[in-house]
C-alpha cells in the first residue's frame, strides 16, 4: 500500500471536520491503495481546543512540496495564495473549499485549473453536488441558473420566518459553523457572488471576472417584507442569479421574491435550479455550509483524485446567452 501524504491547511470547522473524516473512511482509502498520513495541519493557534492531534498543528508554513496532495481551508485570498502556488507549480494536486481564493485569485490560479490540477467541489454547496451536477450539464446548454448558495443567510431568512431576530439567527448560524470567519461577507451577498463567479466560469465563461458579478444581501432585510411575501403567496431567498440580459451575461446576487411552490422556494437548504436546452429543467438542494457537510466535499473530491479523475476545469470557451431575463423579482 502506498503512503498519501496529506498537507492539511486550516484546523478549523473544515479542516477539523476533514481530518476526522479521513480517519473515519480508512479502509476505504485503503481499498483504494492509499494509507494517509497527515503531514501537518497548518493553525494560527496551537492552544485552541480541536479533534487533531497536537503533534499534527504547525503554525509556521511548512514544506508543502514534500505532500502528494494539498488540502486548504483556511480562508482568505493573500495567505492561501501565497502557500498553495508554489506546491501547484511543482504539479501537487490542491483540493480547496476556498471560493473567496479562487473567485479573487483567478488570474494566478487559473492556469493551474485548466490543467486539472484544483479539485473544489466543497466550494459551493459543500458536499452536495453542484460542480459535479454542472459538469454533467454540460451536454445541454445553460439557458439560466439561479441558486440559494449561502447557508448562513439561508438559515437567517428560515429562522427570521419562524419569528426569530436577525441577530439572534446570525448568531446561531455562527455557532453552527456556517459563517465565514468576517459574517459580512454571507450578510451582504460577498461569500454567494464568490460561489457565482466559480459556476460562471464553469459553464459559461473561463474568464468570468469576480468584479462582474453585482451583489445585494440580507442585512437590510425587515421582518415586514419576510411577512408581506408570505401574504402574497411568496417567499423571500437570497438568490444568485445567472441569466442573459441585452445580449451578454447578467451575475447577480439578491433578495428576490419566489413563488411559494417554486422549487427554489420549498428548498429546506442550499439549492441550485437550472433551466436547459434540451434537457429542460434541474435541480439538486441539500446542506451547504457546516463542518461535515463542507468535509464530505473535499473527502469526495480527495476520491476523484485517487480514482484518476482530473480537477474542476473550467468552460473550454466562452459562450454568449441564448435566453433573456430572469423569473424572479429582486427585492427593492
Ligand atoms: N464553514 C463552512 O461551512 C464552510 C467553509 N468553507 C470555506 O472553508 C474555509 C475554512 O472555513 P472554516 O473552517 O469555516 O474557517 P475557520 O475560521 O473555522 O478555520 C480556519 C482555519 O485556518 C486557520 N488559519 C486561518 N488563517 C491562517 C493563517 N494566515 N495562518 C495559519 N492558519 C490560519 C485557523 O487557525 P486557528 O484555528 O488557529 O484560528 C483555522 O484553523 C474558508 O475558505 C471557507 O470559506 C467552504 C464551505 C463551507
Ligand atoms: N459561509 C458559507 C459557508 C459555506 O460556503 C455559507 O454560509 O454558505
Amino acid at each position: 500500500m502506498e503512503t498519501l501524504t496529506l498537507a492539511l491547511l486550516g484546523g478549523g470547522t473544515v479542516g477539523s471536520a476533514f481530518y476526522a473524516l479521513v480517519q473515519e473512511r480508512l479502509e476505504e482509502l485503503h481499498a483504494l491503495g492509499v494509507s494517509p498520513r497527515f503531514l501537518g495541519v497548518l493553525v494560527r493557534d496551537k492552544g485552541k481546543p480541536r479533534a487533531i492531534p497536537q503533534d499534527l498543528l504547525r503554525v509556521e508554513p511548512f514544506d508543502l512540496l514534500e505532500a502528494d496532495v494539498v488540502v486548504e481551508a483556511l480562508g482568505g485570498v493573500e495567505a492561501p495564495l501565497r502557500l498553495v502556488l508554489p506546491a501547484l507549480e511543482a504539479g501537487i494536486p490542491l483540493i480547496t473549499a476556498n471560493k473567496a481564493l479562487l473567485a479573487e485569485a483567478w488570474e494566478a490560479l487559473r492556469p493551474f485549473a485548466e490543467k486539472g490540477l484544483i479539485y473544489h467541489e466543497a466550494s459551493v454547496m459543500a458536499g452536495t453536488p453542484a460542480l459535479s451536477f454542472l459538469e454533467t450539464l454540460r451536454g445541454s446548454e445553460v439557458l439560466e441558473l439561479h441558486g440559494i448558495l449561502n447557508g448562513t443567510t439561508l438559515y437567517i431568512l428560515q429562522e427570521m420566518e419562524g419569528g426569530r431576530t436577525y441577530a439572534e439567527a446570525l448568531a446561531e448560524a455562527q455557532r453552527l459553523g456556517y459563517a465565514e470567519a468576517d459574517p459580512t461577507l454571507d450578510v451582504e451577498g460577498i461569500d454567494a457572488a464568490h460561489k457565482l463567479t466559480l459556476l460562471a466560469r464553469l459553464l459559461v465563461d473561463p474568464g468570468f471576472p469576480f468584479a462582474r458579478v453585482e451583489a445585494r444581501g440580507i442585512a437590510r432585510l425587515t421582518p415586514e417584507a419576510l411577512k408581506e411575501a408570505r401574504v402574497r403567496g411568496e417567499r423571500v431567498r437570497l438568490l444568485a442569479s445567472l441569466y442573459g440580459e441585452g445580449g451578454e451575461w447578467r451575475a447577480v446576487v439578491a433578495p428576490r421574491r419566489l413563488p411559494q411552490d417554486h422549487p427554489l422556494a420549498r428548498a429546506p437548504g442550499n439549492a441550485l435550479w437550472v433551466r436547459t436546452r434540451p434537457l429542460g429543467e434541474v435541480f439538486v438542494t441539500g446542506p451547504g455550509a457546516g463542518g461535515g457537510a463542507t468535509a464530505s466535499g473535499l473527502l469526495a473530491d480527495l476520491f476523484r483524485l485517487l480514482l484518476g479523475g482530473p480537477g474542476h476545469r473550467p468552460a473550454p470557451r466562452a459562450r454568449l446567452p441564448r435566453a433573456e431575463g430572469s423569473p424572479f423579482s429582486a427585492l427593492e
